[in-house]
């Protein structure tokens, strides 16, 4: 039975607190995210979303609490399975685009080559421009593709968008990722994007102060008369 369960759930995240120097930054937070649902994570500046995703993708160790992916604890194993935009990735500056994504397409097992050039045409990549001479927008969009020209079940993008403009958040928001939500690959998503992103939302987690404040079903807002918006300044207002 609880393998049952283990096995639709593409995150389980059970009471993970998170301390640096003395200080806590998540505290006995526990949440799950069924397998092919897109949550976002929300919250306001410092309110630990970028430190809770390290700890779920393995990057960083709870101080206590665990983390299971597909029912499996964060290992090796479940690294293959994720692929992860961290909020402060930086790609190699003197490679150009096309260069990179020739990289990224050797290191990657996982990597489809196809979608890559759908997503270089979707997402207007400068494939020719080294990296340096991109903007912080323009790389913004060559890291997110980079995470999703991958076929990992599991997508973990920490604000994706930003430096990106409103039209393309819209636009990226609207088409790519939704292009991608097939039903079968699972989407947890950092953002203060709410307005852009709220109609690809399953599932909502809002973080404050490092605690887990609500998690609640979207369409069970609609239902009662609350946007995504409407729920997060009701709980952080
Ligand atoms: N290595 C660290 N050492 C000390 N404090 C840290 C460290 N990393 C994060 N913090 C603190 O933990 C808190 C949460 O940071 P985090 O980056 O997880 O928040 P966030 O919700 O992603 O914020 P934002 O929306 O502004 O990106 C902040 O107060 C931050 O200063």
């Amino acid at each position: 039975m609880l393998h049952e369960i283990q096995a639709v759930l593409a995150i389980e995240c059970k009471n993970v607190s998170m301390s640096i120097r003395k200080k806590t930054i998540v505290q006995h937070a526990s949440f799950s995210i069924a397998k092919g649902k897109i949550a976002g994570l929300l919250g306001p500046n410092g309110a630990g979303k970028s430190t809770l995703l390290r700890i779920l993708t393995g990057m960083t160790q709870p101080t206590s609490g665990y983390v299971r992916l597909f029912g499996e604890r964060t290992s090796v194993s479940t690294l293959s399975r994720l692929s992860f935009l961290p909020d402060r990735g930086k790609l190699p500056a003197w490679l150009t685009a096309r260069e990179w994504l020739q990289f990224a397409s050797d290191i990657y097992p996982d990597w489809d080559a196809e979608r890559a050039g759908q997503l270089s045409v979707s997402l207007a990549i400068k494939l020719d421009t080294r990296i340096s001479s991109l903007s912080r927008g323009e790389e913004a969009r060559l890291q997110l593709l980079t995470c999703l020209a991958r076929t990992t079940p599991l997508v973990i993008l920490d604000e994706p968008f930003t430096g990106v403009d409103l039209l393309s958040r819209e636009q990226i928001a609207s088409t790519v990722v939704a292009d991608l939500a097939d039903g079968e690959r699972t989407f947890l998503i950092a953002t203060h994007d709410i307005k852009e992103m709220e109609n690809l939302f399953d599932t909502i987690v809002l973080i404050g102060d490092g605690h887990i404040h609500a998690v609640d079903d979207v369409e069970g807002l609609r239902c009662a008369g609350k946007s995504v918006e409407s729920r997060y300044r009701e709980v952080f207002a």
